[in-house]
């Protein structure tokens, strides 16, 4: 079955359109790009203007996402794939440039995905995060492998920054959306 082109069962591919939609937006960065599934779902919801900057590793992964964007009917002016460490590259991206930061990336790295999310987005933008749940092992607090750890130091980062206004989804493998406030 299929809810415009969007596969029903890809739960967070779908709130990931309709919340791309919701702000309209304009300017999306994409850490972790994959094969493109996420990010064609964002591309989806953007203004017919917006851009996705999608950064990956992996530069095969960025080849089978170009080619789904472009088989998808996208024009290369709509999306901006950069290869590389999204550590390296977050940081040379522009301050309060951008209406939604989605966090797909290195488990690990999520701290620092998401304290660059801080600065990349502008006031009202989204910050969304992927795995928020981690197959249940964030919320079982005798569980304390490395990734879960750090998904749970993230999700502690953003509940206790006031100028984000933070709610978890339990869709998929759990999608945490935040909102940029001025509050500082
Ligand atoms: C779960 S997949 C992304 C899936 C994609 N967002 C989607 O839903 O279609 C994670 C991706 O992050 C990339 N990745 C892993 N570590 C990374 C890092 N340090 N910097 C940038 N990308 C990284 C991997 O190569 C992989 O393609």
């Amino acid at each position: 079955m299929e809810l415009g082109a969007i596969p029903v069962g890809h739960g967070s591919a779908q709130l990931l359109t309709v919340l791309a939609r919701a702000i309209n937006a304009k300017a999306v960065v994409e850490v972790g790009t994959g094969a493109g599934v996420s990010g064609l779902a964002m591309t989806r919801g953007m203004a017919p203007d917006g851009v996705l900057t999608s950064i990956d590793l992996e530069t095969m992964n960025q080849s089978a996402a170009r080619e789904a964007f472009l088989a998808a009917g996208l024009s290369n002016r709509q999306f901006r794939l950069i290869a590389g460490a999204a550590t390296d590259i977050l940081p040379n991206l522009r301050d309060a440039a951008y209406d939604m930061v989605f966090v797909d990336a290195d488990k690990l790295e999520y701290v620092e995905y998401v304290a660059q999310a801080q600065r990349l987005l502008r006031v009202g933008g989204l910050l969304v995060v992927d795995n928020a749940l981690w197959h249940n092992k964030v919320a079982d607090e005798t569980n304390e492998d490395d990734e879960t750890v750090i998904i749970r130091e993230a999700l502690e980062v953003i509940r206790e920054d006031d100028g984000l206004i933070a709610s978890l989804l339990p869709v998929s493998d759990g999608l945490l959306v935040a909102v940029k406030t001025d509050t500082q």
